[in-house]
């Protein structure tokens, strides 16, 4: 049962104000530094050049929970990460942690530059509230998980980012920590690193209560038990199936599609249901894609759909991928099995099967499906189950 958990990361309408001219932040900074000293309440309304980088911001992890944090740059998602760790106070509201907290929050931070990653191992794991002795009990498994192999006893500072991430993560990994805090960091990592970490948070996150930042909604969907979506400060939309709020948050940006045809073999491209022109389809419905190019073609023509990471999910071949030989083409009945988000297409055309590309087209249009369920994955197949006893 979940409620049975203990919940290990409490946040209650927690609100953080930032001044945007650096004088009069650094003036605002001594003045509350000044109210604290002497006992008194925090200045709860904003000053001049003031704004709310978090506004009533409520939310709970309990252990085995993994919450992912998703928001534009600026949404306010490092500045509550930061208060969680206990390196910015909050000008209203309270947060409370248990346990032992491992933070992975800005690249390098909490190591020493000019100390090896041997003793910044020992530096850290001290941090983290352990003992010279559990951490030399922990020492191989920490360098070998990292495989930084001899740079381990070089200085930090000649370590390149992606050896940076790979001390932190071992670190914060290996210690078993009670609350795990994830900023962006994985982004830098190589894929196969990445993957390795992906497993261990798969391990961690029965014991332990993670949250982790990142802009890939696709990488939070494959990590996180729910997610809390965050715009200026405010949260949202969190949960588990955060379809709505997801699509919202799509809307939010400027739309980029600038499909300029001039000197491209494609004039257009567009998608219809029932004979009607639409940017925006119901999941598992059908629409007709049709395109337009300048004169009659002999090619292969392949279209690849694109979700909103940029991921390819499907790429439409003619069927038995034969050339298309004509000015016109129109794709009949395609099926929209793809979860709520927006999509683009690229549209290839190549000169024989398997050759030389004449012309790649990429962002040429893009729609929206729309739909009430959030299922972490591109792509939906409905089946029949074989259910048996
Ligand atoms: N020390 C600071 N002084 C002034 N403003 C700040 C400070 N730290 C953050 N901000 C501002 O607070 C807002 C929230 O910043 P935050 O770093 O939390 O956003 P974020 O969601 O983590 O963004 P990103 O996705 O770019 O990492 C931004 O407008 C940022 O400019």
């Amino acid at each position: 049962m979940k409620e049975d958990k203990e919940v290990l990361i409490k946040v209650e309408g927690v609100s953080k104000k930032f001044a945007r001219n650096l004088r009069k932040s650094l003036r605002y900074g001594v003045q509350d530094l000044t109210r604290e000293v002497f006992g008194m309440a925090r200045v709860e309304q904003l000053r001049k050049s003031e704004f709310w980088a978090l506004d009533d911001v409520n939310f709970e992890i309990r252990r085995g929970e993994c919450l992912g944090l998703i928001g534009h740059n600026g949404a306010g998602k490092s500045t509550i990460l930061k208060i969680i760790n206990g390196l910015l106070k909050p000008d209203k509201g309270r947060v409370t942690v248990k346990g032992k907290v491992a933070a992975l929050i800005e690249l390098g931070a909490g190591f020493n530059p000019i100390l090896t990653g041997r003793e910044n191992i020992y530096n850290n794991a001290s941090v983290l509230g352990f003992t010279k002795e559990e951490t030399d009990a922990k020492l191989d498994d920490i360098i070998a998980f990292s495989e930084i192999g001899e740079f381990i006893d070089a200085p930090v500072q000649s370590y390149s980012s992606g050896m940076k991430v790979r001390l932190g993560f071992s670190v914060a990994a290996q210690m078993d920590p009670d609350v795990l805090i994830i900023d962006e960091v994985l982004a830098v990592g190589d894929v196969f690193f990445r993957n390795k970490c992906i497993a261990r948070i798969d391990q961690l996150k029965k014991n332990c209560a993670i949250i982790f930042v990142s802009h890939s909604i696709n990488l939070v969907g494959r990590i996180c038990t729910a997610a809390l979506v965050m715009d200026k400060g405010k949260v949202v939309d969190s949960g588990n199936s955060i379809g709505e709020s997801y699509l919202k948050f799509l809307e939010l940006r400027p739309n980029t599609d600038s499909y300029n045809p001039e000197g491209s073999l494609l004039s257009s491209i567009h998608i219809t249901q029932d004979g009607q022109r639409v940017d925006q389809v119901h999941a598992y419905s059908l629409i007709d894609i049709h395109m337009e190019f300048t004169h009659k073609l002999d090619a292969y023509i392949n279209i690849v759909l694109f979700d909103i990471s940029q991921r390819p999910v499907i790429t439409i071949l003619h069927e038995d991928y034969n050339n298309v030989n004509g000015k016109r083409i129109v794709i009949k009945d395609f099926a929209v099995n793809l979860v709520p988000g927006k999509y683009s297409f690229s549209v290839n055309i190549n000169k024989g099967r398997n050759d030389s590309v004449i012309e790649k087209i990429t962002e040429v249009g893009s729609f929206k499906v729309l739909g009430e369920d959030f299922l972490w994955s591109p792509l939906v197949i409905k089946q029949d189950f074989d259910v048996q006893e």
